[in-house]
C-alpha cells in the first residue's frame, strides 16, 4: 500500500488504479490463502503425531507460549513449513494453470502447435509417480529427506513459476505460517481427512462440509 501511495504522490498512478491493484491483491490472495489455510487443518487435525510435533516445535521455538510470533521466528519452524508444503501438494488451492504457447514445443510424446492454449494441472503434478510409492499419502517428513523428493526443481510449483508467477507467495507462506502457530498452540485441532472430499474449479474447494473440532489446550 505504501508503495502504490508513493506512486500516486508522484502522479505515476490515479485512485482507479491504485484501487484495482488493491482489488487483484484481495481477490488473488484472500480467497487462495484462506481455503489452503483451511486444508492444512483438515490435515493436522487427522494426524495427531504431526500435530503433536508441530505443537512441541512451536513451544520449542517460542520458549513462553504467549509472547508475539515475530518474523524471525518463522525460519526455525522448519517442521511447520514442511506440513504446510505437503498440504500444499496433496491439496493445490490453484489445481489448474492455463498458458498459451508463443513457440512450437516438442514434448517427448506429442507436439504442442504454436498459439495453443494449453492447461496445466499442478493437482496432477503433485500426485505424479516422481513423488514415489507413497505419492497419496500425508508425509511432512519428506520434505526433511531430499532423496524423497522429486529430483526436477521446476516438479512443485503450486504458486506457478516464471514471470506469470504468483506475487504473494512469500506473503502467503508468511500469514499461513503465522496463523497456524496462533491456531496451534491454543488449540487441539480433530478432523478426518476420510471424509475430505474436493471438487475442481477455479479453485480446489471442498464439495461437501466438514467438521473439524478446536479443543483449547490447558
Ligand atoms: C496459498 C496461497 C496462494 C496460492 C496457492 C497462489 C497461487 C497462485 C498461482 C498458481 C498463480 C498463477 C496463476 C496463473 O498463472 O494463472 C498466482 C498468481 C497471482 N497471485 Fe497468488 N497465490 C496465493 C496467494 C496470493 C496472495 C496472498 C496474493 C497477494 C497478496 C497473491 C497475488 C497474486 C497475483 C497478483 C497473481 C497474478 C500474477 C500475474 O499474473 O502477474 N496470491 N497465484
Amino acid at each position: 500500500m505504501e508503495y502504490l501511495l508513493k506512486h500516486k504522490e508522484e502522479s505515476a498512478l490515479t485512485d482507479k488504479e491504485i484501487k484495482d491493484e488493491v482489488d487483484t491483491m484481495v481477490i488473488a490472495g484472500y480467497e487462495t490463502s484462506a481455503t489452503q489455510l483451511m486444508y492444512a487443518i483438515i490435515l493436522i487435525g487427522s494426524h495427531p503425531e504431526v500435530q503433536e510435533r508441530v505443537y512441541n516445535e512451536i513451544k520449542d521455538v517460542l520458549i513462553d507460549m504467549n509472547r508475539d510470533v515475530t518474523k524471525d521466528d518463522l525460519p526455525k519452524l522448519v517442521y511447520l513449513e514442511a506440513v504446510l508444503k505437503e498440504s500444499i501438494r496433496l491439496y493445490p488451492v490453484v489445481p489448474v494453470i492455463v498458458r498459451e504457447t508463443e513457440k512450437t514445443m516438442k514434448l517427448s510424446k506429442y507436439t504442442i502447435p504454436a498459439g495453443s492454449t494449453v492447461a496445466i494441472s499442478l493437482y496432477g503434478m503433485n500426485r505424479s509417480r516422481e513423488w514415489g510409492p507413497d505419492l497419496n499419502v500425508f508425509n511432512p517428513d519428506r520434505w526433511l529427506t531430499p532423496s524423497m523428493l522429486p529430483e526436477h526443481p521446476a516438479s512443485f510449483a503450486p504458486f506457478s513459476l516464471g514471470k506469470c508467477g504468483c506475487i504473494g507467495k512469500p506473503y502467503a507462506m508468511m500469514t499461513m505460517k503465522t496463523t497456524l502457530v496462533h491456531v496451534i498452540r491454543r488449540f487441539h485441532l480433530s478432523a478426518n481427512q476420510e471424509a475430505l472430499r474436493v471438487q475442481m474449479d477455479l479453485l480446489l474447494k471442498p464439495a461437501s462440509g466438514h467438521g473439524v473440532t478446536f479443543t483449547r489446550r490447558v
